[in-house]
């Protein structure tokens, strides 16, 4: 079985000629030069990625990582713990936001329990380190070697996807309080303070928001994460959810498929994901806005700028799933459009 390391051995940079070679098609299809905006880009990227002119991203794949946190014990959400094994429930029934969407985007949707705090579910893939992470406020999240393994065991499961015909990967998650630790990761990777990276979650009152602030806070102080070791970073302050969805990147990348990201809790183990692995930054397809504070400091410091304004702060692959007609529609528009020459246009510079 590979390693992580072995596994990030791996990924490839995009194949630079083919990107080219699009490039020089989109320019002589039957539009104006550019016309096509970021369309054009994501054409060039997904070409790169795919190392083909031929790109179709036929069979898409929405993977949700779920756990629980101990950092729940300190009073940062609004919704009940157990929500977190009642909506997976409600994932293995297809009637979850995400389940909804994905099927109206003819995407199919992987479940995998990282670390929910239950029995293990039927329909739901059991991947769980152990039944909910530390509680950040007053320990690690994991041990280093849990850290690893679960980078590692995700990664191989999206290497597993692919080598099954899964062409492009999108990134969800489930899990009460997740935007906590989300919140710690991102202050210490982008060096912010918690009153910029802590925001409502699901619908956290205002008038506590100083309370999660001062968790976030205490979770750095006491742990002290290295922002320049990024498995230290998620073992320390992290959460089961978040380091699978960075497992997945890993694996995604390596494979040589695109990820598409999610909202805050995806940038959050997308910084993850580029710190350990610099090299999977141009799989890495960004989808929405998410609504929650903290997401623009996260992309900015990810250089991504996301397609879709939503205002949408569902987590669970949402908006993830939002992006994929627009990646259809950069490969119908490659492979299927006119070109100039046949149409006898001939544009003058
Ligand atoms: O995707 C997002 O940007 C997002 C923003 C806020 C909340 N969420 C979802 O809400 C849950 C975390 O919220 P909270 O308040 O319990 O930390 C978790 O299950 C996420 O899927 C997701
Ligand atoms: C109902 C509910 C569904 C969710 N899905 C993702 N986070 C969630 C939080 C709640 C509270």
């Amino acid at each position: 079985m590979q390693s992580l390391n072995q596994i990030i051995a791996q990924i490839r940079p995009l194949d630079r000629l083919v990107m080219e070679e699009m490039s020089i098609r989109l320019d002589g299809l039957v539009k104006p030069v550019g016309s096509l905006g970021r369309l054009e880009q994501l054409a060039i990227q997904l070409s790169g990625i795919y190392r083909n002119l031929n790109i179709s991203a036929s069979h898409k794949q929405l993977i949700v990582m779920a756990a629980d946190h101990g950092v729940y014990a300190e009073g940062i959400t609004l919704a009940p713990q157990a929500v977190t094994y009642l909506q997976m429930l409600n994932m293995v029934k297809g009637v979850s936001g995400v389940c909804v969407l994905a099927k109206q985007m003819k995407a199919d949707v992987l479940l995998v329990d990282t670390g929910i705090d239950s029995l293990p579910i039927e329909g739901v893939l059991n991947y769980k380190v152990r039944r909910s992470s530390g509680n950040i406020a007053t320990q690690a999240a994991m041990s280093r070697e849990e850290a690893i393994t679960l980078l590692e065991r995700s990664a191989r499961l999206a290497i597993e996807q692919v080598n099954h015909g899964v062409r492009l990967i999108g990134t969800g998650e489930l899990g009460m309080g997740n935007t906590t630790p989300a919140a710690a990761i991102v202050s210490v990777l982008c060096d912010a303070e918690p009153e910029h990276t802590v925001g409502v979650g699901a619908n956290f009152p205002q008038d506590r928001m100083q309370h999660r602030i001062e968790v976030v806070r205490r979770a750095i102080a006491i742990n002290q994460p290295d922002a320049n070791d990024s498995i230290d970073v998620l073992a320390k302050v992290g959460g089961f959810d978040l380091g699978g969805m960075a497992g997945i990147m890993i694996g995604a990348a390596a494979a040589g498929v695109p990820i598409v990201l999610d909202g805050f809790l995806s940038c959050a183990a997308a910084l993850i994901a580029v710190n350990i692995a610099p090299q999977i930054h141009p799989y890495l397809i960004p989808s929405h806005r998410s609504a929650e504070k903290g997401t623009q400091l996260a992309l900015e410091k990810l250089n991504l700028v996301p397609y879709l304004e939503m205002s949408m702060r569902l987590g669970e692959g949402s908006g993830a799933v939002m992006a994929f007609p627009i990646i259809d529609a950069a490969c119908a528009m490659a492979t299927k459009m006119g070109s100039l020459n046949e149409s006898n246009i001939l544009l003058s510079d």
